[in-house]
Protein backbone atom coordinates (compact mmCIF):
# COMPACT_ATOMS: atom_id res chain seq x y z
CA UNK A 1 0.00 0.00 0.00
CA UNK A 2 1.51 3.57 -1.02
CA UNK A 3 0.99 5.85 2.58
CA UNK A 4 -1.27 8.74 1.98
CA UNK A 5 0.83 11.53 2.67
CA UNK A 6 -0.42 14.78 5.23
CA UNK A 7 1.27 17.94 4.85
CA UNK A 8 0.87 19.85 7.69
CA UNK A 9 0.88 23.64 8.99
CA UNK A 10 -0.35 25.40 6.26
CA UNK A 11 -0.58 29.00 6.65
CA UNK A 12 -0.18 30.21 3.19
CA UNK A 13 -2.54 30.04 -0.02
CA UNK A 14 0.86 29.43 -1.99
CA UNK A 15 2.00 26.79 -0.03
CA UNK A 16 -0.84 25.05 -0.13
CA UNK A 17 -1.06 24.74 -3.45
CA UNK A 18 2.28 24.05 -3.88
CA UNK A 19 1.84 20.80 -1.75
CA UNK A 20 -1.09 19.95 -3.98
CA UNK A 21 0.83 19.74 -6.69
CA UNK A 22 3.43 17.97 -4.97
CA UNK A 23 1.12 15.17 -4.45
CA UNK A 24 -0.19 15.74 -1.06
CA UNK A 25 -3.50 13.56 -0.49
CA UNK A 26 -4.29 15.99 2.57
CA UNK A 27 -3.03 19.52 4.36
CA UNK A 28 -3.78 20.37 7.80
CA UNK A 29 -4.17 23.67 9.31
CA UNK A 30 -3.22 24.47 12.95
CA UNK A 31 -5.93 26.27 15.15
CA UNK A 32 -3.57 26.27 18.14
CA UNK A 33 -2.73 29.51 19.73
CA UNK A 34 0.70 27.90 20.55
CA UNK A 35 1.47 27.02 17.32
CA UNK A 36 4.03 28.91 15.37
CA UNK A 37 2.26 27.52 12.34
CA UNK A 38 -1.52 28.76 13.35
CA UNK A 39 -3.72 29.94 11.33
CA UNK A 40 -6.75 32.33 12.16
CA UNK A 41 -10.29 30.97 11.00
CA UNK A 42 -10.62 33.11 8.00
CA UNK A 43 -7.02 32.66 6.35
CA UNK A 44 -7.79 28.94 6.77
CA UNK A 45 -11.38 29.46 4.89
CA UNK A 46 -9.91 31.73 2.49
CA UNK A 47 -6.78 28.86 2.04
CA UNK A 48 -9.28 25.88 1.87
CA UNK A 49 -12.03 27.70 -0.53
CA UNK A 50 -9.43 27.62 -3.16
CA UNK A 51 -7.81 24.14 -2.85
CA UNK A 52 -9.17 21.25 -6.19
CA UNK A 53 -11.02 18.62 -5.14
CA UNK A 54 -10.34 15.39 -3.80
CA UNK A 55 -7.64 16.92 -1.45
CA UNK A 56 -8.73 16.26 1.75
CA UNK A 57 -8.89 18.94 4.57
CA UNK A 58 -7.74 18.21 8.70
CA UNK A 59 -7.62 21.23 11.44
CA UNK A 60 -5.85 20.23 14.27
CA UNK A 61 -6.77 21.24 17.73
CA UNK A 62 -5.03 21.50 21.30
CA UNK A 63 -7.47 20.84 23.94
CA UNK A 64 -9.89 23.30 22.52
CA UNK A 65 -13.84 23.73 23.61
CA UNK A 66 -16.27 21.25 21.21
CA UNK A 67 -18.12 24.38 20.45
CA UNK A 68 -14.92 25.93 18.40
CA UNK A 69 -14.28 22.65 17.32
CA UNK A 70 -17.51 22.31 15.19
CA UNK A 71 -17.46 26.48 14.61
CA UNK A 72 -14.29 26.01 12.66
CA UNK A 73 -14.82 22.41 11.42
CA UNK A 74 -18.06 23.76 10.13
CA UNK A 75 -17.18 27.38 8.58
CA UNK A 76 -13.79 25.24 7.33
CA UNK A 77 -15.32 22.27 5.74
CA UNK A 78 -12.89 20.30 7.74
CA UNK A 79 -12.88 16.52 6.14
CA UNK A 80 -11.30 15.51 9.48
CA UNK A 81 -10.69 16.50 13.31
CA UNK A 82 -7.02 15.99 14.57
CA UNK A 83 -6.55 16.27 18.31
CA UNK A 84 -3.78 16.98 18.91
CA UNK A 85 -3.63 17.87 23.45
CA UNK A 86 -5.11 15.62 25.92
CA UNK A 87 -8.89 14.84 24.66
CA UNK A 88 -10.31 12.05 26.81
CA UNK A 89 -11.61 9.09 24.40
CA UNK A 90 -14.96 10.78 25.19
CA UNK A 91 -14.41 13.58 23.97
CA UNK A 92 -13.25 12.42 20.71
CA UNK A 93 -16.87 10.19 20.78
CA UNK A 94 -18.42 13.85 21.10
CA UNK A 95 -17.35 15.09 18.03
CA UNK A 96 -19.11 14.21 14.27
CA UNK A 97 -17.85 13.52 11.26
CA UNK A 98 -13.94 11.79 11.29
CA UNK A 99 -10.99 11.99 13.91
CA UNK A 100 -7.95 11.40 14.42
CA UNK A 101 -6.39 11.12 17.76
CA UNK A 102 -2.76 12.10 17.94
CA UNK A 103 -0.64 10.74 21.14
CA UNK A 104 2.79 11.38 22.25
CA UNK A 105 5.09 8.43 22.45
CA UNK A 106 8.53 7.78 23.97
CA UNK A 107 8.00 4.26 24.73
CA UNK A 108 5.84 0.90 24.28
CA UNK A 109 4.16 2.61 27.39
CA UNK A 110 2.37 4.97 25.53
CA UNK A 111 1.20 2.42 22.99
CA UNK A 112 -1.14 0.84 25.55
CA UNK A 113 -4.59 1.17 25.40
CA UNK A 114 -4.93 2.98 22.38
CA UNK A 115 -8.06 1.30 21.50
CA UNK A 116 -9.90 3.21 24.05
CA UNK A 117 -9.82 6.12 21.69
CA UNK A 118 -13.08 5.76 19.28
CA UNK A 119 -11.73 7.25 16.23
CA UNK A 120 -10.83 6.98 12.40
CA UNK A 121 -7.07 7.18 12.61
CA UNK A 122 -4.73 7.38 15.15
CA UNK A 123 -1.11 9.28 14.63
CA UNK A 124 1.47 9.09 16.70
CA UNK A 125 3.91 12.22 17.41
CA UNK A 126 7.33 12.81 19.34
CA UNK A 127 6.53 13.00 23.04
CA UNK A 128 9.12 15.75 23.35
CA UNK A 129 8.53 17.94 26.44
CA UNK A 130 7.18 21.72 26.25
CA UNK A 131 5.42 20.17 22.99
CA UNK A 132 2.27 19.42 22.20
CA UNK A 133 3.60 18.33 18.60
CA UNK A 134 5.10 19.92 15.28
CA UNK A 135 8.55 19.93 17.32
CA UNK A 136 10.80 18.32 14.34
CA UNK A 137 11.79 15.63 16.33
CA UNK A 138 11.37 11.58 15.35
CA UNK A 139 10.70 9.07 17.98
CA UNK A 140 12.21 5.16 17.98
CA UNK A 141 10.36 3.62 14.92
CA UNK A 142 11.50 0.21 16.76
CA UNK A 143 8.85 0.65 19.35
CA UNK A 144 6.47 -0.10 16.51
CA UNK A 145 6.69 -3.64 15.88
CA UNK A 146 3.78 -5.23 16.14
CA UNK A 147 2.20 -2.43 16.57
CA UNK A 148 -1.47 -2.78 15.11
CA UNK A 149 -4.07 -0.82 16.45
CA UNK A 150 -7.72 -1.44 15.56
CA UNK A 151 -7.75 1.35 12.66
CA UNK A 152 -5.31 3.33 10.66
CA UNK A 153 -2.24 5.00 12.04
CA UNK A 154 -0.54 7.88 11.11
CA UNK A 155 3.33 8.01 11.70
CA UNK A 156 4.77 11.65 12.55
CA UNK A 157 7.07 13.09 14.05
CA UNK A 158 10.34 14.71 12.86
CA UNK A 159 9.94 13.12 9.30
CA UNK A 160 12.09 14.65 6.53
CA UNK A 161 12.84 13.94 2.62
CA UNK A 162 15.48 12.75 3.99
CA UNK A 163 14.18 9.69 6.71
CA UNK A 164 10.66 9.09 5.21
CA UNK A 165 11.59 6.29 3.15
CA UNK A 166 13.54 4.52 5.61
CA UNK A 167 10.29 4.91 7.74
CA UNK A 168 7.84 3.88 5.34
CA UNK A 169 9.98 0.68 4.89
CA UNK A 170 9.94 -0.04 8.42
CA UNK A 171 6.83 0.68 9.75
CA UNK A 172 4.49 0.88 6.76
CA UNK A 173 1.87 2.98 8.28
CA UNK A 174 -1.36 4.05 6.61
CA UNK A 175 -0.11 7.81 6.19
CA UNK A 176 3.08 10.23 7.08
CA UNK A 177 2.12 13.53 8.40
CA UNK A 178 5.44 16.13 7.94
CA UNK A 179 5.30 19.58 9.05
CA UNK A 180 8.59 21.00 10.31
CA UNK A 181 10.33 18.90 7.50
CA UNK A 182 9.27 20.66 4.20
CA UNK A 183 9.37 24.29 5.99
CA UNK A 184 11.78 27.25 5.11
CA UNK A 185 11.06 28.66 7.88
CA UNK A 186 7.59 27.78 10.96
CA UNK A 187 4.60 28.47 8.90
CA UNK A 188 7.14 28.71 5.76
CA UNK A 189 6.96 25.45 3.59
CA UNK A 190 9.68 24.86 0.86
CA UNK A 191 8.22 23.65 -2.30
CA UNK A 192 11.51 21.49 -3.28
CA UNK A 193 11.34 20.03 0.02
CA UNK A 194 7.59 19.04 -0.30
CA UNK A 195 8.18 17.50 -4.07
CA UNK A 196 11.17 15.34 -2.49
CA UNK A 197 9.12 13.95 0.62
CA UNK A 198 6.11 12.47 -1.34
CA UNK A 199 8.66 11.67 -4.32
CA UNK A 200 10.36 9.62 -1.21
CA UNK A 201 7.23 8.44 0.04
CA UNK A 202 6.01 6.61 -3.35
CA UNK A 203 9.61 5.33 -4.30
CA UNK A 204 9.82 3.90 -1.20
CA UNK A 205 6.35 2.08 -1.30
CA UNK A 206 6.61 1.12 -4.83
CA UNK A 207 10.19 -0.71 -3.71
CA UNK A 208 8.74 -1.97 -0.93
CA UNK A 209 5.85 -3.74 -2.83
CA UNK A 210 8.24 -5.18 -5.30
CA UNK A 211 10.47 -6.67 -2.72
O1 LIG B 1 2.88 22.16 14.07
C1 LIG B 1 2.70 22.57 15.23
O2 LIG B 1 3.14 23.65 15.62
C2 LIG B 1 1.91 21.73 16.18
C3 LIG B 1 1.53 22.29 17.38
C4 LIG B 1 0.82 21.55 18.29
C5 LIG B 1 0.46 20.25 18.01
C6 LIG B 1 0.84 19.66 16.81
C7 LIG B 1 1.57 20.39 15.89
N1 LIG B 1 1.99 19.85 14.70
C8 LIG B 1 1.85 18.48 14.31
O3 LIG B 1 2.80 17.63 14.91
C9 LIG B 1 3.12 16.56 14.03
C10 LIG B 1 4.62 16.44 13.83
O4 LIG B 1 5.14 17.61 13.30
P1 LIG B 1 6.66 17.72 12.77
O5 LIG B 1 6.69 17.11 11.39
O6 LIG B 1 7.53 16.99 13.73
O7 LIG B 1 6.94 19.18 12.73
C11 LIG B 1 2.37 16.85 12.74
O8 LIG B 1 1.11 16.17 12.77
C12 LIG B 1 2.13 18.31 12.84
O9 LIG B 1 1.05 18.70 12.11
Amino acid sequence: MIPRVKICGITRLEDALAACAAGADALGFVFFEGSRRCVTLESAEAIIRRLPPFVTVTGLFVNAARETILETAGRCRLDAIQLHGDESPQACRDLPGRVIKALRVAGPEDLIGVERYPVQGLLLDAKVAGHYGGSGQPFDWSILAGFQPPVPWILAGGLDPENVADAVRRVQPYAVDVSSGVEAAPGIKDPAKMIGFVRRVREAAALFSRS
